[in-house]
């Protein structure tokens, strides 16, 4: 079973029609095709990337629901043209990142050129892995800008599920060719015709077109690379127009700064060469510039139609703008259009665990958005935890990962508080209007909710979200959904037993528990749940905070009326310890003292919140 949440979002009260999820603006548009450079095989010391005419170029990515095999595959088709050489050591080789090897998740998509002899012709073939997902599919619509076509993997068990539909409509709706492979034919419970009937009802894809393979053990791979050829168109452009290169993903190299992932829509590209960011009309002077295989390799030149990397000197963090064009100077092009900003969906404050650390943590973040250009920080100060940010994610998958990233890349310790989502008020109060300039205002941070009497009107975020279940769950699941304040918008029957229900679902709902809900199929909890709610948190908070040589009250507060508090203890220490026996007064002191100690540590104490705790606290564990 399994929930895909739409990337767009929309507000409570009002809605329009669904709009598609985080896709590029458009496509950009591909100049005519005309090139005749010679073929020839790959070079042992620099690769000629002249060699590699248009029509001998193949650009496509993976795309998948999450653990069908993208990775694996992507491993296989390494060996089979010779990039990375064939062990039994090869295990999702793409996946740099540790948080990624740790997770055995991608997180962010990679791309890598492979060379492959086909029918007596070289072709340089780039392709892309992408994450599966919900939380990074904005990494798979940008990657989808760089490629015309995609080899869609599907689990021969699982069948099709939520974020195969959505990452089928991303490719679908980008007018890319598809590939449609049916992984892990090996499997005991494989029903590979099975899924080939899905994917004939849901994607209108004839079931022959399907490949069986086994990324695992090997069995039909080639098959995908030879179907890649054929199917898939090559680029069209042109080497002889001016240069203009799409930055369609970035990195953050320490010592040498932004290197950027770009996709030549146009002319070439060389060592030397000064260019201009058509976003920020900054010149700069080309450093390096290379294919990834799938580590970096520099090479002399790159042409129209390829991927690859480039170094440009770019050091802040503004400067790489993702989606944006590269020309060359004084021969400026109409830029391409680039990406739609994505939204993000949750909302928490990040704070150093020492304040001394404030700007060190500012700089690990600028780095880290810059590698994450879908995280959104806005500068944030809290009394009880000094000054600090607020970030936007995607979701608390991704939440959790930028966390993680923050820790292992840039060794920093930071608090993060409890997830939200943005909500928007329709002002009423004119002095309020006239004080933010507009009678409509989105609020990101809880502290900031504007005054009831003030408002007209509340507006929470809306998403659209698929899940493909089993038919026996059905009920329990429309049980799960209605008590999420959920409005059903759809129900298909896929295949005799399996069913795809669609829901518009108030985000708040679903943000942080509603997966593992509908994992154990729990029912949920009623539906005026404030009290209960403020009640657990307090139990769950005083469970996980450790204790103190003070006492802590823990509350739950809307607005400024407490609804549930819980006292957590404190240590004691047992300052009459060494009083053998008899002066009761000299005990009464001491006694006395230690409570005198302990008021004032109150005032002045810190209290030391697990970074995780607001997260278990908030995947309300216990009422399960
Ligand atoms: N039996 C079997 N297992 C496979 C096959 N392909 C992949 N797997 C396993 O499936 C799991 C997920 O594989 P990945 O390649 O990481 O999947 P992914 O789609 O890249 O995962 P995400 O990037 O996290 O979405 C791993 O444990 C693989 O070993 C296959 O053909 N047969």
């Amino acid at each position: 079973m399994a929930l895909a949440g739409r990337a767009a979002l929309r507000w409570g009260a009002r809605l329009p029609s669904p709009g598609p999820a985080a896709a590029p603006l458009c496509r950009p548009a591909w100049l005519p095709a005309a090139c005749g450079r010679p073929y020839s095989s790959r070079g042992k010391e620099e690769i000629d990337m002249s060699t590699y005419p248009v029509e001998s170029i193949r650009n496509f990515s993976i795309i998948a629901h999450v653990d069908h095999g993208k990775s694996t595959l992507a491993d296989r088709l390494l060996e089979i043209t010779g990039t990375i050489s064939k062990t039994d050591h090869n295990k999702q080789v793409l996946d740099k990142l540790q948080v990624e090897r740790e997770r055995g998740i991608t997180v962010k998509a990679q791309s890598a050129s492979l060379f492959y002899n086909h029918e007596g012709i070289n072709y340089l073939l780039s392709l892309i892995d992408t994450p599966g997902h919900v939380d990074f599919s904005y990494e798979v619509s940008r990657s989808l800008s760089a490629c015309q076509g995609v080899i869609l993997v599907v689990d021969a068990n699982e069948g099709i599920q939520a974020q195969t539909v959505a990452n089928f409509y991303l490719a679908f709706e980008a007018q890319l060719s598809i590939i449609p492979v049916i992984n892990k034919i090996d499997l005991k419970n494989a029903d590979p015709e099975r899924v080939e009937k899905q994917i004939e009802k849901l994607f209108d894809i004839p079931t022959d077109e399907c490949i069986r393979i086994s990324a695992k053990q090997g069995t039909n791979v080639e098959k995908v690379l030879q179907k890649v050829i054929e199917k898939i168109p090559p680029p069209q452009c042109n080497t002889a127009d001016p240069l203009k290169a799409l930055v369609f993903d970035s990195t953050f190299d320490h010592y040498r700064g932004v290197v950027a992932n770009i996709a030549l829509f146009g002319g070439e590209i060389a060592k030397g060469h000064k260019i201009v960011s058509a976003h920020t009309k900054k010149r700069y002077e080309v450093n390096e510039v290379g294919i990834l295989t799938p580590n970096e390799q520099p090479t002399h030149k790159l042409y129209a139609g390829q991927v690859g990397y480039l170094i440009a000197g770019m050091k802040e963090v503004t400067e790489a703008q993702i989606g944006d064009t590269l020309f060359l100077y004084k021969q400026p092009v109409e830029p391409l259009p680039g990406f739609k900003s994505v939204k993000p969906m949750v909302f928490a404050g990040m704070y150093p665990v020492d304040q001394t650390e404030y700007n060190n943590l500012k700089s690990a973040l600028e780095r880290l958005t810059l590698n994450d250009s879908s995280v959104t920080v806005h500068r944030d100060s809290s009394l009880a935890l000094g000054a600090g940010w607020r970030l936007g994610f995607l979701g608390l998958l991704h939440m959790e990962v930028f966390n993680q990233r923050l820790e292992q890349e840039y060794n920093m310790s930071v608090i993060l508080t409890a997830p939200t989502v943005p909500y928007k008020a329709v002002l009423s109060s004119a002095k309020l209007i006239k004080e933010y300039g507009k009678d409509q205002i989105t609020i990101i941070n809880p502290a900031q909710f504007p005054d009831k009497l003030s408002v007209s009107e509340y507006l929470e975020p809306i998403v659209l979200g698929t899940i493909v279940t089993p038919h026996e769950y059905i009920g329990k699941i429309i049980t799960l959904c209605q008590d999420r304040r959920a409005v059903q918008k759809d129900l298909l029957y896929i295949d005799e037993n399996r069913v795809m229900l669609k829901y518009l679902f108030p985000l708040n709902e679903i943000v942080v528990d509603f997966y593992d809900a509908l994992k154990s199929l729990s029912s949920g909890y009623a539906r005026d749940k404030a009290y209960a709610a403020g009640k657990l948190l307090c139990e769950h908070l005083k469970e996980t905070i450790p204790r103190q040589l003070f006492e802590i009250a823990i509350q739950a507060a809307i607005g400024k009326k407490i609804i549930a508090r819980e006292t957590l203890k404190p240590y004691r220490k047992n300052v009459v310890a060494k009083c053998y026996g008899g002066d009761i007064t000299r005990r009464m002191k001491l006694l006395r003292r230690q409570a005198e100690g302990k008021r004032l540590m109150r005032k002045i104490g810190n209290v030391e919140v697990p970074r995780d705790a607001f997260i278990r606290v908030l995947k309300r564990e216990t009422d399960k």
